[in-house]
């Protein structure tokens, strides 16, 4: 189905208005700055506006997709979703800012943020649909991780927009008292880091009875913008971000150790954690010995169509626990970049693999990196005649 503007009606007029802005990106430093000054008002009057700019930002685009993935039912139903979405947050766009729109708002970006929760695996199983009924060839294949990697990236965006609003006044006690939002202004990324581990090995054990240990090192550079009274490496992050990319690789090296090893081993090497503070950079590199990968294969497991298999019953999903089903690591990848981070894999075939989460140092250059919707981005999708 061609989604032109006709079909979209008045929506189709006020997506063409919103998406000739650009998305505003904020640092973590603003997202704290404004979180501790926390004025509500301020928050809707920059909302009402930025989420329309970012959701048709990226709306455009899922109408520029290959035909064939845009026919997909499950495509359908996320644009369906998004399309929804749209037109209630441009409801707030001319109200009066008064405690009754505030509250209304907070209730609309709180029931738009449960409506997108299965996004994810729905565009999982519209990738999923597209392979089992056409051949995809390499330029679709291209266009498809080109938008996926936009896609839940604006997506990352426009949920951190939501926390941080509903967090900071939605009228929820605040678990973390210390938290701005999601944000902990003194994220201890070896607590995070062990959490993740701890978890990742539950799993493991549960399905191989056994798991690789832990060693944990850190380096703490030496440098005048140290935030800690003690030698602990501490970040302004969001930890929930921090975790899911430990999980997905902790989970990967566990699964890489295990088979390579063999489960009547009784001596696995462990998993080795090096942390360091640059000036610039912060660095987790988790290394195994799982016998890694071929370098021919690495860029293999962050494509999303290569990844993208038979999502396992619900019976069974406990049985392959560390198998990704979804897309783990490009996601994952994902947080890391969301905010000028990245995540690297450098696999010897034979040995094993160091898997490196690179994160920003400073919270003044950790900027969210947000895809925008243009004649450059558009070229992308358009097949040359
Ligand atoms: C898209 S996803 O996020 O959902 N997800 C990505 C992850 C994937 O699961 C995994 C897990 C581990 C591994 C793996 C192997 C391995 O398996 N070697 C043995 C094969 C080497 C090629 C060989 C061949 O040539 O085909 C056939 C054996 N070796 O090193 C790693 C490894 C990978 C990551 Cl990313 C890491 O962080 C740490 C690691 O040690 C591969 C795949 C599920 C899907």
């Amino acid at each position: 189905m061609k989604l032109t503007r006709n079909c979209l009606g008045n929506i189709g007029k006020m997506l063409d208005f919103y998406s000739q802005f650009n998305p505003s990106p904020l640092s973590i430093k603003q997202f704290i700055d404004f979180g501790l000054s926390a004025c509500e008002r301020k928050s809707f009057i920059f909302l009402r506006k930025e989420l329309p700019v970012r959701l048709a930002n990226i709306m455009k685009e899922i109408h520029l997709l290959p035909e064939n993935l845009l026919k997909m039912p499950s495509v359908g139903i996320v644009n369906n979703l998004y399309i929804t979405s749209f037109e209630e947050i441009i409801h707030f766009e001319k109200v009066d800012v008064n405690e009754t729109t505030l509250d209304k708002f907070c209730q609309a970006l709180i029931k738009i943020r449960n409506r997108h929760t299965d996004v994810v695996q729905t565009m999982a199983q519209g990738v999923l649909e597209l392979k089992e009924s056409h051949d995809v060839d390499i330029q679709t294949e291209n266009s498809i991780q080109y938008f996926l990697d936009r896609f839940f990236m604006s997506r990352i965006s426009i949920r951190m927009l939501i926390n941080q609003h509903t967090l900071l006044f939605g009228g929820q006690l605040n678990g973390h008292s210390r938290h701005v939002g999601c944000i902990d202004p003194s994220c201890d990324v070896i607590g995070v880091i062990k959490d993740a581990y701890e978890n990742a090995r539950f799993l493991c054990d549960q399905y191989y009875l056994a798991s690789p240990e832990l060693r944990v090192k850190q380096h703490n550079g030496k440098f005048e913008q140290k935030l800690e009274r003690s030698n602990e490496i501490r970040i302004i992050y969001v930890p929930s971000h921090l975790y899911h990319m430990l999980f997905e690789l902790f989970k990967n090296s566990m699964r890489a150790v295990m088979e390579h090893h063999g489960c009547d081993s009784d001596n696995y090497p462990p998993l080795e954690v090096l942390l360091v503070r640059g000036k610039e950079d912060i660095c987790v590199k988790i290394s195994d010995r799982g016998g890694g990968i071929p370098r021919s294969q690495t860029d293999h497991l962050f494509k999303y169509m290569y990844s993208t298999a038979p999502q396992p019953s619900k019976s069974d999903a406990h049985t392959v626990p560390l198998a990704g089903y979804g897309y783990g690591l490009p996601l994952s990848r994902l947080y890391a970049r969301y905010l000028h981070g990245d995540i690297v894999l450098l696999s010897c075939e034979g040995y094993g693999t160091d898997a490196i989460i690179y994160l920003k140092a400073l919270s003044t250059e950790a900027n969210e990196l947000l895809p925008i919707f243009n004649k450059t981005s558009s070229k992308f999708y358009r097949t040359p005649v």
